[in-house]
């Protein structure tokens, strides 16, 4: 089991940020807008400049070029990023035969266009293409924000099958204190300058 683990992280405003995802388990944060949650993420994704030591079992992130660490510890962000015109240029090509009946797509969303999915539709897919990256460490900012409560559930659900199957080490940024129960092992909320651990979901 491969744990991602952070080490005296600064980034931002925040400071001696040290927290232990073990492979497997989905660890929670939480905070206000504008409390550097999103920035945390990009920093153990190697996307931002940052103090500290992350490390992810033996491969330590200042060891490991960075475009190998982020096919590594994959980020998926709040507002994905698409380069191709069709969905199906982001995906291998046996993609369409392994679609996840929990995200609710027909076969033929290969086929459709990037610019006509909704914002929930492109969350979804963000989700697949990261997992069909066989990442060893995930970053979920907010995965679920533009979906409706039975699809968040559903997804939920994928997800954490997903998480706990392929043993993956996970930070989840939420919102929503039910969410955080569903899913979370552990829940850390960022107080000002510092991230706590937080009681339960509050
Ligand atoms: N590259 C940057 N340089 C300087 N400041 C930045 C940079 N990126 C973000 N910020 C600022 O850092 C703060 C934290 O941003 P961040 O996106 O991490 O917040 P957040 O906790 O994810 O918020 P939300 O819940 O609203 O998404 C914000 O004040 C933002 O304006």
């Amino acid at each position: 089991m491969t744990d991602l683990m952070l080490e005296n992280l600064s980034v931002g405003t925040l400071s001696n940020v040290s927290l232990t995802v073990p492979g497997g388990q989905v660890v929670c944060l939480s905070g206000p807008s504008g409390s550097g949650k999103s920035r945390l993420l990009r920093a153990v994704a190697d996307l931002e400049p940052h103090g500290g030591r992350v490390s992810l079992g033996d491969a330590v992130q200042l060891d490991v070029p960075a475009h190998q660490w982020r096919s590594r510890v994959v980020m998926v962000p709040a507002d994905s990023q698409w380069w191709f015109d069709e969905v199906q240029g982001h995906f291998p090509d046996d993609a369409a035969s392994r679609l996840p009946s929990a995200l609710g797509f027909p076969p033929e969303v290969m086929g459709w266009s990037v610019s006509r999915l909704s914002s929930g539709e492109r969350q979804r897919l963000a989700l697949w293409r990261a997992l069909a990256l066989q990442p060893e460490a995930l970053l979920l900012d907010e995965p679920t924000a533009n979906l409706d409560s039975e699809t968040t559930e559903a997804v939920e659900q994928w997800l954490l099958g997903e998480i706990r199957q392929r043993q993956i080490p996970t930070l989840w940024v939420a919102h929503d204190p039910g969410q955080i129960r569903r899913v979370a092992d552990a829940h850390s909320r960022i107080h000002g300058t510092s991230l706590e651990p937080a009681n339960g979901s509050d």
